[in-house]
């Protein structure tokens, strides 16, 4: 038995039969960070829900928490792109994070003493615990990003799959995003994050998956982001590496 969080074995991902991405091998232990990086529309969602179990594996083996992919729906937490809650529904923002104890409670019982503590404390985890009260619509866009991330957290999975966390947060949410991903992972969480910021792949991640219909390259930061690979993920696009910050430049 593999004590791998992650694996991915010859996968192809894709929907109706049609694969968006092929070849993907990996390997994720728990604690560790893998970014998904590419261009627009490179597969890197699809990816990301084949393993929560939301995309068809249509080639190879895709094996989550030594499960197949939606049978480790219980152990997987996800936060989707822009986030799927209206932001006019009227919710407060401790109401969005209870809904990450449905799983656990059933969402017809009453909130128990260990729901409402998993809830608290996912909060002040993510520096939100003054705003518990307050309307979730009201909130700035880094702000609802972070209530989302503490739903996911509060039904603690084990592996934790983010997509773009990162677009449209500023930049006092995102230090705080950041903060709380190194803290799960030093507890033993594994995290898939997707990514355009080549930047924050190569700070946060130990390793780096560059897709782009295939997967290009995978394996640490140094190793992947760097000219070649890149090149060959983006096309065309030529890569300027120069001030500490990597960027990928439309030719
Ligand atoms: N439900 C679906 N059914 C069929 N095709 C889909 C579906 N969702 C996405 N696709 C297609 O899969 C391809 C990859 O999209 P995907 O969203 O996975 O890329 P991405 O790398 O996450 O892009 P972005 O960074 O723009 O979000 C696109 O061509 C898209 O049209």
């Amino acid at each position: 038995m593999t004590t791998a969080a992650l694996c991915l074995a010859g996968v192809s991902v894709g929907y109706s039969g049609t694969p968006v991405v092929t070849g993907v091998d990996l390997e994720l232990r728990p604690g560790q960070r893998l970014a998904l990086v590419g261009p627009n529309g490179a597969g890197k969602s699809t990816l990301i829900k084949a393993v929560l179990g939301l995309a068809d594996v249509l080639d190879g083996t895709a094996t989550v928490l030594n499960t197949q992919p939606a049978r480790a729906r219980a152990h997987t937490g996800y936060v989707a792109q822009t986030g799927n809650l209206d932001p006019d529904f009227p919710v407060s923002v401790r109401q969005v994070v209870m809904m990450g104890r449905y799983r656990q409670l059933g969402w017809w019982r009453p909130a128990r003493a260990a729901d409402r503590r998993a809830v608290a404390e996912a909060l002040d985890r993510v520096g939100l615990a003054d705003r518990a009260g307050l309307r979730f619509g009201l909130l700035s866009g880094g702000q609802r990003q972070r209530v989302l991330l503490a739903r996911a957290i509060a039904a603690r999975p084990r592996l934790l799959l983010l997509d773009e966390p990162f677009n449209g947060v500023d930049a006092v949410s995102q230090e705080a995003i950041v903060r709380v991903l190194r803290e799960l992972s030093a507890d033993g969480t594994a995290l898939v994050l997707s990514t355009h910021d080549l930047t924050v792949a190569r700070d946060l991640a130990d390793l780096v998956c560059l897709v782009n219909g295939r997967q290009w390259a995978v394996g640490a930061p140094a190793e992947t982001l760097t000219a070649e690979p890149l090149r060959q993920t983006y096309g065309s696009a030529a890569i300027d590496l120069a001030d500490g910050r990597m960027v990928v430049v439309e030719p």
